[in-house]
């Protein structure tokens, strides 16, 4: 069995006297993709930005690819990580966020090869071939040289998937990648997540409102509630005949809204 690359241990997340994460045990394997379903506020959100070291944790650790990820060994134990160690360990993840978040100024293929060249050391030759490749991966090859006000809604989410798979990542990380699109762009974006999907190295882990897409694309959903996981299981098994009455009445609402 391998090791978990991604581990939540009694995770605790407050804002003020709000607490989002509350005590989460949480784990993915490698190459697992893993949904996260459940209401607004329940934490869903957090859990990527707390990976993304965007959100500071209170209470316990974070372990990313075997080495915790907001501290690091020192002489009495675990002590704050340092600067260098969180933009050491940001770079084993990607992230797509919600709002597509491309630097505006550059064209396509520049968003794609700013950071390979300058993170990680990529000569112009090598950042371009990379940047070419994931832009055929995405269906926009005839949009390299496009800035992202030109492009639609679902345009600029593939190109953001793209510049995430640019850096590489041993993890991609999805907020609602969906959810600021007109309805007639989703199936884009989600087809090229489904690619992706079918990558065995590729650990992913997913926010979404999508349920048929969940059930489609993960070997597990976690169902969140108050910053903890209520149930989790194969799609079939928490979509089909999910055990707790409060993940039967989200999925409910979710899936029959006009009920
Ligand atoms: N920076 C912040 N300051 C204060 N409260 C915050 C902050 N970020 C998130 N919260 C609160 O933390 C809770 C959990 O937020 P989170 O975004 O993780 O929820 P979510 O499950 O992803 O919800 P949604 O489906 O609505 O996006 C919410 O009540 C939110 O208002």
């Amino acid at each position: 069995m391998n090791e978990p690359i991604i581990r939540f241990e009694g995770v605790v997340k407050r804002f003020g006297e709000l607490t989002v994460l509350d005590h989460l045990d949480f784990t993915v394997d490698p190459g697992e993709k893993v949904t996260i379903i459940g209401p607004s506020g329940s934490g869903k959100s957090t859990v990527l930005r707390v990976l993304m070291t965007l959100e500071r944790i209170n209470e316990g650790v974070v372990y990313v690819d075997g080495e915790p990820l907001w501290h690091e060994q020192g002489a009495k134990g675990l002590e704050p990580a340092s600067e260098a160690h969180l933009r050491k360990m940001r770079q084993k993840m990607g992230m797509v966020f919600q709002h597509f978040n491309l630097f505006p100024h550059m064209t396509v293929l520049r968003n794609l090869t700013e950071a390979p060249r300058y993170v990680l050391g990529l000569s112009p030759r090598e950042a371009r071939q990379r940047a070419e490749e994931l832009l055929e991966l995405v269906g926009l090859s005839d949009k390299a040289e496009a800035f992202p006000s030109q492009l639609s809604g679902g345009q600029q989410q593939r190109v953001a998937i793209a510049r995430a798979l640019a850096m590489r990542p041993k993890i991609m990380l999805f907020d609602e990648p969906t959810s600021a699109l007109d309805p007639e762009l989703v199936g884009e974006v989600l087809r090229v997540i489904r690619s992706l999907a079918e990558e065995h190295e590729l650990t992913m882990l997913l926010v979404t409102h999508e349920m048929d897409f969940a059930r489609r694309i993960s070997d597990r959903v976690c169902f969140f509630d108050q910053g903890r996981i209520l149930e989790q299981g194969p799609p079939e098994e928490i979509f089909s005949s999910p055990k707790e009455q409060r993940t039967r009445e989200f999925l409910h609402a979710v899936l029959h809204p006009e009920e």
